[in-house]
């Protein structure tokens, strides 16, 4: 067997929503593979994998069916099984995985580097590239509480729109699919959202996913630890740490690298406001205004000081309509502050809903056994 890098035959694994345009994708990846020998391991949730089904259509070999299930949690095993099944049996130099649409990237990146606690990755495969296929045109709709969204997911705690929000958040190349579907200035306030959630990917607008292989196949820029540090939200939280714009409200300065002045997001209407706060949160308006998503919120995230729990630091991550919040540490030596990243469309007033859930002096705080928190949506 050949390879295209020495540590290993690479693997390119594709994520995305449900129907961004992975399969045509594959579908692209086969017709056109160059001299590369492609192996392809379709994930789909139902019973029928019609999306192998597709592919097989085109009379490909080294096609693998996963079905019924997800190969970011249920199906991990059976991913590294086949793939070693695949590689004693088939010749091939490059091995692509599509995941579901459901599937989250982390978890199976893992598995892709590291294995799982019953099976390990044959030393000869090494995780090249992770992609991301999002539907333009889809992509506001995730967030508009209006629209119902299909109700697939496999834990019915984390919808859909938070799946999305992972796989955005953690690839090395993003294709901007579908744009024939949307108006020019329309994917520009698209591509500035996603480069709000993911600064370092390198993001391509692509119709029918028409991509150059090369721009997906053997690009060598996977790295797992980079790629964990690469969520948009911690770069732009270390950054307003860093910087000294205040104590309320630090977004629409230069904090995420952004030319000073007028930004892309910002001329698109998206956003990213970092909200500081030396006060406590009360911990039922806070959870109220957690509650109160009007769609604008595409991502919400920090470290939380709630009065119910002076020594605790509350996680809270909020993708679309999906809210966890719960204690993750405590703040031991360091003083208790709140540091909490919002992107999203129209913030103009965030920062002042967020200073209305300060806690007000002489006001009734609930002990931490009556505080909403943990919660999980
Ligand atoms: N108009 C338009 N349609 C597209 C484009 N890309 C894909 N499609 C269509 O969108 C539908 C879904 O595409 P797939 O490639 O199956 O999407 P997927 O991500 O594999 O879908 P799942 O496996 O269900 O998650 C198909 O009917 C495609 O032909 C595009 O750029 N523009």
């Amino acid at each position: 067997m050949s390879t295209e890098q020495s540590d290993g035959v690479p693997i390119t694994l594709i994520s995305g929503p449900l129907g961004a345009g992975k399969t045509t994708l594959v579908n692209r990846l086969l017709s056109d593979p160059g001299d590369r020998r492609i192996a392809v391991i379709v994930n789909d949730m139902g019973e029928i994998n019609v999306d192998a089904e597709l592919l097989a259509d085109q009379g490909e070999e080294g096609i693998v069916d996963l079905s019924n299930g997800c190969i970011c949690c249920r199906l991990q095993d059976d991913l590294v099984t086949e793939i070693t099944r695949l590689a004693d049996e088939r010749e091939f130099d490059y091995l692509v995985v599509e995941a579901s649409g459901i599937s989250e990237p982390i978890p199976i990146a893992r598995t892709l580097t590291v294995g799982t606690d019953e099976t390990s990755l044959p030393e000869r495969f090494a995780l090249d590239t992770t992609v991301s296929v999002v539907d333009a045109y889809g992509f506001w709709k995730a967030f508009d509480p209006e629209e119902s969204l299909p109700d697939a997911a496999p834990d019915p705690q984390r919808p859909l729109t938070e799946v999305m929000v992972d796989q955005i958040e953690f690839c090395d190349v993003l294709l901007l699919n579908k744009c024939d579907m949307v108006p020019d200035d329309e994917l520009d306030a698209v591509e500035a959202a996603i480069r709000e959630l993911q600064p370092r990917a390198e993001i391509r607008r692509t119709t029918y996913s028409e991509v150059d292989p090369g721009a997906v196949l053997g690009t060598g820029r996977f790295d797992f630890e980079t790629a964990r540090r690469r969520q948009g939200w911690k770069e732009t939280l270390a950054g307003a740490d860093s910087d000294d714009s205040g104590h309320e409200h630090a977004g629409g300065d230069d904090h995420h690298g952004h030319p000073a002045g007028l930004s892309a997001a910002e001329a698109h209407g998206v956003d990213s406001v970092v909200y500081r706060s030396a006060e406590p949160f009360h911990p039922d308006r806070f959870d109220a205004w957690l509650d109160d998503w009007d769609g604008d919120v595409v991502r919400a995230k920090g470290f939380v000081w709630v009065a119910s729990r002076p020594d605790t630091v509350l996680g809270v991550s909020q993708a679309g309509p999906a809210v966890q919040a719960g204690p993750i540490g405590e703040w031991g030596d360091d003083d208790p502050s709140t540091r909490f990243v919002v992107i999203g469309r129209e913030l103009d007033g965030v920062a002042a809903e967020l200073d209305d859930c300060l806690a007000r002096d002489g006001e009734e705080i609930p002990s931490a056994d009556a505080d909403p928190f943990p919660r999980d949506s």
